[in-house]
């Protein structure tokens, strides 16, 4: 197996497990990351204390904060920055970068500042064209543990699959290849939005069918807008679809379910987002998600209730009210030729 030169930029509990996959694997690995006293004591004592406290790394990752270094030195880049800071990190490596580089964004959000992907942030700002994103049920703290669990690699390029696959297939993560890059990213970001709503619904103690109830409309939801947008509804039955929002809306490790209990449990959302520590990406999605869908007049029942709740003070009978009294049409009319439906 070839050896590569891999660098990861962001020094948070994805990237860190990710990185420590790759070392594992035999590659060379520095992750990049801008807090000196976190790249030292991961070097010095092979632990992200703050955001993997638990999990024991590879003594063989080299943690930097010299930026210019660890782009030059790689061939693949993997970008797992929280999407409000991805472009600005983006544009600083942009000089540096060259055609034959990989870029591979983990990122599961939109661009704050236009209705864009993180893909299309890296194509925007960057010579290579060899663009991918990885997308799957990838609780950072399991993985760190080695659960077994499995991602997706998107990308229309081949090599670009190939690399990851390469790089990252281990026998606790299995990595799966899908083209539809559209579909994978959009099932990344989306499903934050319903992880938040799942969350606030299990704080609310709601039965088991209300959980199913709510998860598969979220799937009809998601899937709709990702359709609009070019993706392939197939997609979504997928790891990065289905198997995503199955881990994310169930699990409290998510950020995004534990923003959506703390509101269910009576915080209002500046306590719940303070409480996490970390990043919360559906927030910054649901605003985006629900704009886009007026615009192109698509049916969001969940995503605007939640939105009402969250930024319009709307009580949480207004959320259930949007599941409960929408129109009722057809079960999965985003991937069958249902016409004229709503629902
Ligand atoms: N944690 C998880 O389980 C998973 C996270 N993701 C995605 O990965 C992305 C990153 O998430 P996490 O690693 O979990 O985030 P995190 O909240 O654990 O850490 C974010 C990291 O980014 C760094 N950062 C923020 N702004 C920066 C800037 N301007 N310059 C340099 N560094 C900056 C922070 O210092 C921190 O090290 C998110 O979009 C998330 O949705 C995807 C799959 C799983
Ligand atoms: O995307 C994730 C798991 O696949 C992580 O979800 P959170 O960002 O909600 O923690």
């Amino acid at each position: 197996m070839m050896k590569h030169s891999v660098c990861v930029l962001g020094g948070g509990s994805f990237g860190t497990a990710l990185a420590n996959i790759m070392v594992k694997n035999g590659h060379q690995v520095s992750q990049w990351m801008r807090n000196e006293e976190q790249v030292e004591e991961i070097n010095l004592t092979g632990l992200n204390s703050r955001y993997l406290p638990d999990a024991p790394l590879h003594r063989e990752l080299l943690a930097t904060s010299n930026l210019e270094q660890a782009i030059r030195d790689s061939d693949t880049v993997f970008v797992s920055i929280p999407s409000k800071s991805f472009e600005q990190v983006v544009q600083r490596i942009e000089p540096l970068l060259t055609a034959d580089k990989i870029l591979i964004s983990t990122t599961k959000g939109f661009n704050p500042n236009r209705f864009e992907l993180m893909s299309d942030v890296l194509r925007r700002n960057s010579v290579t064209q060899k663009i991918g994103v990885l997308s799957g049920p990838n609780l950072a703290k399991e993985i760190a543990a080695g659960q077994m669990t499995g991602t997706v690699i998107a990308s229309a390029n081949d090599q670009v699959r190939q690399r990851a696959i390469e790089l990252l297939k281990s026998p606790s993560f299995r990595v799966y290849e899908n083209r539809d890059s559209t579909g994978v990213e959009l099932a990344g970001a989306l499903k934050n939005i319903y992880a938040i709503v799942c969350g606030l619904a299990k704080a609310l103690n709601v039965g088991e069918n209300t959980m199913s109830m709510i998860m598969t409309r979220s799937l009809a939801e998601m899937s709709r807008f990702a359709v609009h947008f070019g993706a392939n509804p197939m997609t979504f039955l997928g790891l990065a679809g289905m198997g995503d929002l199955i881990a994310t809306c169930t699990s409290p490790l998510s950020r995004n379910y534990r923003v959506g209990f703390a509101i269910g449990s009576g915080q209002n959302l500046d306590e719940a987002i303070g409480g996490i520590g970390e990043v919360a990406e559906g927030v910054n999605t649901l605003k985006m998600v629900v704009d886009e869908a007026k615009k192109h007049g698509l049916y969001m029942p969940l995503a605007e209730g939640l939105s009402k709740l969250l930024f319009e003070g709307a009580k949480l009978e207004s959320l259930i009210g949007s599941m409960m009294t929408g129109e009722q049409k057809w079960d999965v009319e985003f991937a069958t030729s249902e016409e004229n439906s709503n629902v």
